[in-house]
């Protein structure tokens, strides 16, 4: 099955301004080869036609990746890679969870192609690769994709309300598929404004509880009310508890009950609350006999769970009981393209609303990646509005109109807060942080840092030795 095959570049140009609209499956694609143009040509075409694309250029890089990562949809392989084979990478990975495995090669060679058939590949391509080749692997990967996300429907970018291209959001789906049909408490943790109340109604609507689902701020309730408002009162019981009260967990039954905020509860009720997880009997205050509640409990904060028990504001035994199944919910700057994707949703909500047309303007698309939107999704919506209300002859000029937060956001973001560390922890700080906001893309991340994939990459390495506490 030797091919030959002419340039891709041409057709990479011609095919930069189709922008697929396959949000709903992305394919996901890795590129492994040490020639930096072709990697970076192939994986704009590849991102031009809606993939998520992460590249290596080396055997190590690519391991780390296919740890990292789902395994994709297509993998593009080149043979020689200065620290070995491409075919190395496949003794490290069950090649069966992949989709299509493509060999790329300069020097052909019969003992390589044998041992690339014997390793599930499924064509081997003496490079260069024809543009038309690599748009029908694109397409397979995406038609594999979209009958992944048929067999799986979460794996989508969308679970219940929450919008989310992203691997690291598709990942977050996926363990909201598994939990949701469970009676398992989960306790979800995020930056504010990033969708954790968005995840407790995709839990409640994927379970198959047929209850309401209920939530509750516990930071916003005055401590001396809580009890009655989470476990409900007699008439008579206190002064002012003029008729009988079905607290929040009566009126979950069934159902879902979200306690937001959950580390802001006074320690005595606590206390009571970890009894009633443990039973599922309350008793309303001033009452004398006991309900049995059916009622799913779903607790979130924006603090570290953790850091609160450590602070003596959340007890330890209540964390371990919540912490059945944790969810954490990543800031949006850690979440690839998924910024484009929403702001792109809300314009067109806002557009279908009003019967308007409106887009973004380049200089908003570039603000929409670059900055760091620090109230997360909550923020983005309210800056996609208020731009919407401002915009003229059709232009949604983002960047214009920053509110206060974004501009102390704005100004903070250069700062590296020093606190004590090494020049050594700051830069690990550093190199992690670009990371997370490329989606693990080492070559964007090196781009962004200054740097080349080589150091970044030798920097990883270096981590992963010390360990993650180091
Ligand atoms: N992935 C998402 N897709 C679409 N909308 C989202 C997403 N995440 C959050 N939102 C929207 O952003 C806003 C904030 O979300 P949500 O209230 O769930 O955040 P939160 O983490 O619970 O915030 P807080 O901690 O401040 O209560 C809501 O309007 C929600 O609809």
């Amino acid at each position: 099955m030797l091919r030959k095959v002419g340039p891709l570049h041409a057709r990479l140009i011609q095919g930069c301004k189709e922008y697929s609209n396959m949000a709903q499956a992305a394919p996901s694609v890795l590129l492994v080869d040490d020639d930096h143009t072709f990697l970076s040509s192939a994986r704009d075409y590849a991102r031009l036609k809606g993939c998520e694309v992460h590249t290596a250029s080396t055997v190590r890089d690519a391991m780390l990746t296919v740890e990292q990562c789902a395994p994709p949809d297509l993998m593009l392989l080149d043979l020689s890679l200065p620290d070995g084979s491409g075919l190395d990478l496949l003794d490290h990975l069950d090649a069966r969870d992949c989709g299509e495995i493509v060999v790329l090669t300069g020097e052909p060679g019969v003992d390589t192609a044998v041992r690339a058939m014997r390793l599930r590949v499924d064509d081997y391509v003496v490079k260069p690769m024809r543009g038309g080749y690599f748009d029908t692997l694109l397409q397979r990967a995406t038609r594999r994709a979209q009958s992944r996300l048929l067999s799986s429907p979460l794996a989508s970018s969308q679970c219940g309300d929450l919008l989310g291209n992203s691997l690291i959001m598709r990942r977050m789906f996926k363990l909201i598929e598994r939990v949701a049909p469970t009676d398992n408490t989960v306790l979800v943790h995020g930056e504010s404004g990033a969708g954790k109340e968005l995840v407790a109604r995709a839990i409640h609507q994927y379970s198959d509880r047929r209850g309401r689902f209920v939530a509750i701020n516990c930071g916003a309730v005055p401590p001396d009310l809580i009890g009655s408002q989470l476990f409900g009162h007699e008439r008579g019981s206190f002064t002012g508890a003029i008729r009988d009260h079905a607290g929040y967990f009566e009126q979950a039954q069934g159902g879902t009950l979200l306690l937001d905020e959950f580390t802001e509860m006074p320690m005595s009720m606590q206390t009571y609350l970890l009894r009633v997880l443990e039973t599922r009997d309350i008793t309303r205050i001033g009452a004398r006999t006991k309900h049995h509640v059916d009622v799913r409990v779903i607790a979130a904060c924006n603090r570290d769970p953790a850091a609160a028990v450590r602070d003596g504001v959340l007890r330890e035994d209540l964390y371990y009981r919540l912490a059945d199944f944790p969810i954490e919910v990543p800031p949006l700057r850690s979440r690839g393209d998924d910024a484009h994707l929403l702001a792109g949703r809300f314009l067109r909500a806002l557009n279908d609303e009003h019967g308007t047309n409106h887009g973004f303007s380049a200089a908003s698309e570039e603000f929409i990646s670059q900055y760091a939107w620090p109230g997360n999704v909550r923020e983005l919506l309210h800056a996609v509005r208020r731009a919407y209300l401002m915009a003229e002859d059709g232009k949604i000029e983002l960047a214009a109109y920053p509110d206060p937060a974004v501009l102390g956001a704005r100004a903070s973001r250069g700062d590296l807060r020093w606190s004590g560390q090494t020049l050594e922890e700051l830069e690990r700080e550093a190199i992690e942080a670009a990371l997370a906001r490329c989606g693990n893309d080492k070559t964007h991340a090196a781009r962004l840092l200054g740097v080349s994939v080589k150091t970044v990459y030798n920097k990883l390495v270096r981590y992963k030795k010390q360990g993650p506490d180091a």
